[in-house]
C-alpha cells in the first residue's frame, strides 16, 4: 500500500491505495515503516512522499469511522509524528488532491510542493467532523488564523497558487511532480529542520484570536444554520492560538471524538456514500452501470421554452452540448432565449463563467418553432405543459420526425412514462428525465425508466446526468415517481395542519428549525401556487371529478383546498407578489406573514366546520415526515426505488432535506422503525381518510423484528423475501 523506492540518495514513499489513496490502516503502517527504513539507511539523504495514480491522498479512510473503536494503530497522528521527527527532510509532492488527512500528512512533512493543477483542502466539515490529525493546530501556523478558520469551517478546496500565497506550499511546479520533488529534495538536504517542524513554531496573529473568532462565528452560524461541526472547527483553530501546541492538539482530539460519535456526522458520512451509490444503477433485468454502455450524445433538442425547458437548455449548453430549443409560439421562444441569456449573465456576474464562455454557450443554442428541426439530434427532452394528451401527441410526432436512434425523454413530473412511450414505435428509447426547478440550480436529476425502456437508453441518460454535473438517480415509473410521490404526502399533511390550527409560517418555522432549507409554503410561493393548482386539476380530471374550493373528500380521501382559494384570488406566490406570504416588490426574497391569508384559512375552517387547536412542533414534524416516510417504504416495496439511499439522495438534492439528517429513510432508521410504525398506525387511526397513513407492509415487517434491522438489509425484506 506504500511502495518504497530508492532513487539515488532519495527514498520515495509512493502511497498506492486505489482509487483515491485513502489513509487506510496498511497505508499508515506503510508510511511509518518507510520513514523508519529511510532513516536507518545511511545512503538515504531525503525522503519524498507522493501518491500513485490520479491523486496524492483523499484523507482518512472514512469507512473506518463507522467502527472508530477498532481504528488500528498507528493512528494518523502517530504516523505524522514519525514523519515530523524524521532526522532526514521529508518532502510531500502533491498532485491531484491533498484532502483532509492527506493535507495533514503534508503538514507533518518539512516541505510541501505541488503541481499547479493540484487542489488542497480540509473537507472534514462536510462529513461533520474536523481535521483531527492536528490540521486545526498546524494550518494556522502557516496561513494565519482568519484564513485557517475560513478554510477549515467551509471545507472548500483551494488551488496550488492560492495555497502557495497563503504559505501552505513551498513551491508550485509546472513540470513532472516527481522529478521536481527530487530536485527540490537535493536543494534542502543538510538544512536545519527545526524551523520546518510546525509543532515548534507559533501562531503569528495569536493576540487577535478572540476578535477573529467572533467574526468567523457569526458568519458560520448564519451560513451553516443548525450544523455543529463548523463551530467546532472554529473553536479548535481558536485553541491553536490560546494553548500550547500539545494542549491544543489534545483538545482537537476530544472535539473530533465528540463530533464523530454524534448524529450529524453519522448522517453526513452516510450521505457521502449514499450519493456515490446512487450512480451505481441496476435494472431488474440485471443490466447495470457495470455492463451497459451509453450511446454518444452530441446534439440535443428541448421542447418548450418555459420555466423548465429554459433551465434544462442552460444545463446542456453549459456542458458544451448543442441544443435546438423548440417552442410553438415565436414570442415564447424569444422570451425563453432571453431567459437563458439572463441566467448566463447571472453566472457571469457571479464570476462562475467568463463573458467569453457565455458567448460560446449561446453559439450552440438555436431556436426553432417546428419539431421538424429535431430530425437529426441524438436526444430530445420534452418540457411542455403537464398534460398527457399533449405529451403523447408530441411524442408521436417526434417518433416520425427524429432519426431512429434518437432518444425521446420527458421532463414530466408525474405522468406514467409507459403511457407516453406507447404513443411511439420506439418505447425502448423513451425515458423520463425529471429535472427539479430551477433546473439550472437544483443538482438532482431523477431518471425514470418505463417497462420497455432499454438498458442502453438508461445508461445514456445516467451518463448525460453525470456530464451536466447532476446527482443522478434512477427510478421506475409510477405516478409522481419517487420525488413527487413521496413529497406529496409531506405537502398534504402540511395543508391539513392549516385546517387544524396552524398558519403557513408556523409550519415553515418548525420544518426550517428541523433543517429544511425552506418550509413547504415558502417553496410553494417560489414554484407557483398556480403550478400546484394545475397539477391538482389534472389529477381530478383524470379521476373524473371536478375539484372546487368546496371539495373536502373524493372517493373517501381527504382533500385540502386552501391553496386553491389563494389561486382563485390571483395569489400565485412570488410571481404575483402574494401567495402564502406577501412580498415587498423591492425584496422578493423576504416572505412576510400576511393576515389576509390567516383570514382565508379561518374562513375556510369556519365554512367547513373544522375545529382549530394548538398543534405542537413535534406533531408538525411527525405528521409531515412520517407520512412521507411511510410512502417511501411503499416506494421501496414496489421497487420504484432500488434502495433506501436513492430515496434519501432524491430528498436531499430535490427538496433540500438537510444532509446532516441524512434523508427521510435514514431519519426513520435513527428514530427506530418500531416507533415510526407505531406513530404511522396512530395517525392512521386518527385520520382514516388519508390513505397515505395506511401502514406500508414493508415498514410493518421491518418493525415487527425484535432488533432493529440495519438499512443495508431493508431491501432483503421486499417482496416477502424475508419475513
Ligand atoms: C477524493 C475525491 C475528490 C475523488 O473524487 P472522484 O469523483 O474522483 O471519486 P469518488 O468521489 O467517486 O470516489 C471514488 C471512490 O473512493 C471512495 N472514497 C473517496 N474518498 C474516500 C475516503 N476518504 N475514504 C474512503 N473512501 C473514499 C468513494 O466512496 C468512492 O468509492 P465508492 O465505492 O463509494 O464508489 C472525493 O472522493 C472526495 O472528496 N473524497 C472525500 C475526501 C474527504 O472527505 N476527506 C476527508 C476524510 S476525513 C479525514 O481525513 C480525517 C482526518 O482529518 C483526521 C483523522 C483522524 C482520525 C482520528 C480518529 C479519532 C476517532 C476517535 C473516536 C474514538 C472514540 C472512542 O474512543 O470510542
Ligand atoms: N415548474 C416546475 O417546478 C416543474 C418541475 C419539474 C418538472 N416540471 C414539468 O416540466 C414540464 C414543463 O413545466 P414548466 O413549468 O416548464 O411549464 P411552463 O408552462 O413554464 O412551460 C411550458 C412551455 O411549453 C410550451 N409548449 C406548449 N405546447 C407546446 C408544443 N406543442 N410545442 C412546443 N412548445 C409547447 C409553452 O408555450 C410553454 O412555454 C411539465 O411537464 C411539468 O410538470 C415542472
Amino acid at each position: 500500500m506504500v511502495d518504497y523506492i530508492i532513487d539515488q540518495n532519495l527514498a520515495i514513499l509512493a502511497v498506492n491505495n486505489p482509487p483515491v489513496n485513502a489513509l487506510s490502516h496498511h497505508v499508515r503502517e506503510g508510511l511509518v515503516e518507510g520513514i523508519k527504513k529511510a532513516n536507518a539507511n545511511d545512503q538515504v539523504t531525503a525522503i519524498v512522499i507522493i501518491g500513485k495514480g490520479k491523486i496524492f491522498c483523499s484523507g482518512a479512510d472514512i469507512r473506518e469511522f463507522s467502527n472508530h473503536a477498532a481504528i488500528k494503530d498507528p493512528v494518523l497522528t502517530s504516523v505524522g509524528h514519525t514523519i515530523e521527527n524524521s532526522g532526514k527532510p521529508v518532502i510531500s509532492a502533491i498532485h491531484g488532491n491533498a484532502l483532509g488527512g492527506g493535507l495533514e500528512v503534508a503538514l507533518f512533512c518539512h516541505y510541501r510542493i505541488a503541481s499547479e493543477s493540484a487542489r488542497v483542502g480540509f473537507p472534514e466539515v462536510l462529513i461533520g467532523i474536523l481535521p483531527g490529525a492536528e490540521g486545526t493546530v498546524r494550518l494556522p501556523r502557516l496561513s494565519g488564523l482568519s484564513f485557517a478558520m475560513d478554510m477549515i469551517a467551509s471545507g472548500k478546496q483551494i488551488n496550488a497558487k492560492d495555497a502557495f500565497k497563503h504559505g501552505i506550499l513551498d513551491k508550485v511546479c509546472t513540470g513532472n511532480i516527481l522529478e521536481e520533488a527530487k530536485d527540490f529534495a537535493k536543494k534542502v538536504i543538510g538544512q536545519p529542520l527545526d524551523s520546518r517542524r510546525l509543532s515548534r513554531i507559533n501562531v503569528e496573529d495569536a493576540s487577535n484570536v478572540d476578535a477573529v473568532f467572533e467574526v468567523a462565528l457569526a458568519q458560520v452560524k448564519k451560513k451553516y444554520k443548525g450544523q455543529i461541526a463548523p463551530i467546532y472547527c472554529l473553536k479548535s483553530v481558536r485553541n491553536s492560538a490560546k494553548m500550547s501546541f500539545d494542549k491544543a492538539a489534545a483538545e482537537e482530539r476530544r472535539l473530533i471524538t465528540e463530533l464523530m460519535l454524534g448524529y450529524q456526522s453519522i448522517a453526513l458520512r452516510y450521505s457521502f456514500f449514499a450519493e456515490r451509490s446512487a450512480s451505481k444503477w441496476r435494472l431488474p433485468c440485471g443490466a447495470s452501470v457495470n455492463n451497459t454502455k451509453p450511446s454518444k450524445i452530441e446534439s440535443t433538442g428541448v421542447i418548450g421554452a418555459g420555466t423548465m425547458g429554459s433551465g434544462i437548455a442552460v444545463c446542456l449548453i453549459r456542458a458544451g452540448i448543442p441544443v435546438i430549443l423548440v417552442e410553438k409560439d415565436p414570442k415564447m421562444l424569444e422570451k425563453g432565449m432571453e431567459t437563458i441569456s439572463g441566467i448566463l449573465d447571472g453566472s457571469v456576474k457571479l464570476k462562475r463563467m467568463t463573458p467569453g464562455q457565455k458567448a460560446k454557450c449561446m453559439e450552440i443554442l438555436k431556436g426553432a418553432t417546428s419539431l421538424d428541426k429535431l430530425s437529426n439530434v441524438d436526444l430530445v427532452i420534452e418540457a411542455v405543459y403537464e398534460n398527457l394528451e399533449l405529451k403523447r401527441q408530441i411524442f408521436a410526432q417526434l417518433d416520425k420526425v427524429c432519426k431512429p436512434s434518437t432518444l425521446l425523454c420527458s421532463n414530466t413530473s408525474t405522468l406514467d412514462i409507459d403511457k407516453i412511450a406507447s404513443a411511439t414505435n420506439r418505447p425502448d428509447k423513451v425515458v423520463g428525465t425529471h429535472f427539479f426547478a430551477p433546473a439550472f440550480i437544483m443538482r438532482l436529476l431523477e431518471n425514470v425508466y418505463g417497462s420497455k425502456t432499454s438498458p442502453t437508453t438508461v445508461a445514456t441518460v445516467m451518463e448525460l446526468g453525470r456530464r451536466i454535473g447532476k446527482v443522478t438517480v434512477l427510478v421506475k415509473t409510477c405516478y409522481g415517481f419517487v420525488g413527487n410521490r413521496t413529497h406529496q404526502c409531506f405537502g398534504a399533511e402540511a395543508s391539513f395542519l392549516l385546517e387544524e390550527g396552524c398558519l403557513p409560517q408556523d409550519i415553515d418555522q418548525v420544518l426550517e428549525e428541523f433543517g429544511m432549507a425552506m418550509g413547504p409554503f415558502k417553496v410553494s410561493d417560489l414554484s407557483g401556487i398556480d403550478v400546484g393548482w394545475r397539477i391538482r386539476q389534472e389529477v381530478a380530471k383524470a379521476a373524473g371529478f371536478k375539484l372546487t374550493t368546496e371539495t373536502r373528500y373524493h372517493n373517501g380521501e381527504r382533500i385540502s383546498t386552501v391553496g386553491d382559494s389563494l389561486f382563485e384570488m390571483g395569489r400565485y406566490g412570488i410571481k404575483t407578489g402574494k401567495g402564502w406570504y406577501k412580498y415587498d416588490p423591492t425584496n422578493l426574497r423576504k416572505p412576510v406573514p400576511d393576515s389576509d391569508v390567516a383570514d382565508v384559512i379561518l374562513d375556510h375552517c369556519a365554512k367547513m366546520g373544522l375545529q382549530r387547536c394548538k398543534i405542537p412542533p413535534q406533531e408538525i414534524i411527525e405528521r409531515c415526515l412520517f407520512a412521507a416516510v411511510n410512502e417511501c417504504f411503499r416506494v421501496l416495496e414496489e421497487r420504484v426505488a432500488e434502495k433506501p439511499e436513492d430515496i434519501d439522495v432524491i430528498w436531499q438534492y430535490g427538496f433540500s432535506f438537510p444532509r446532516y439528517a441524512g434523508g427521510p429513510m435514514f431519519y426513520a432508521s435513527q428514530v427506530g422503525l418500531k416507533r415510526v410504525y407505531e406513530r404511522v398506525c396512530f395517525y392512521h387511526e386518527k385520520f382514516p381518510y388519508s390513505s397515505h397513513w395506511i401502514p406500508s407492509d414493508l415498514l410493518r415487517k421491518l418493525a415487527s423484528h425484535s432488533v432493529e434491522i440495519p438499512m443495508s438489509q431493508w431491501k432483503e425484506f421486499v417482496n416477502g423475501s424475508k419475513l
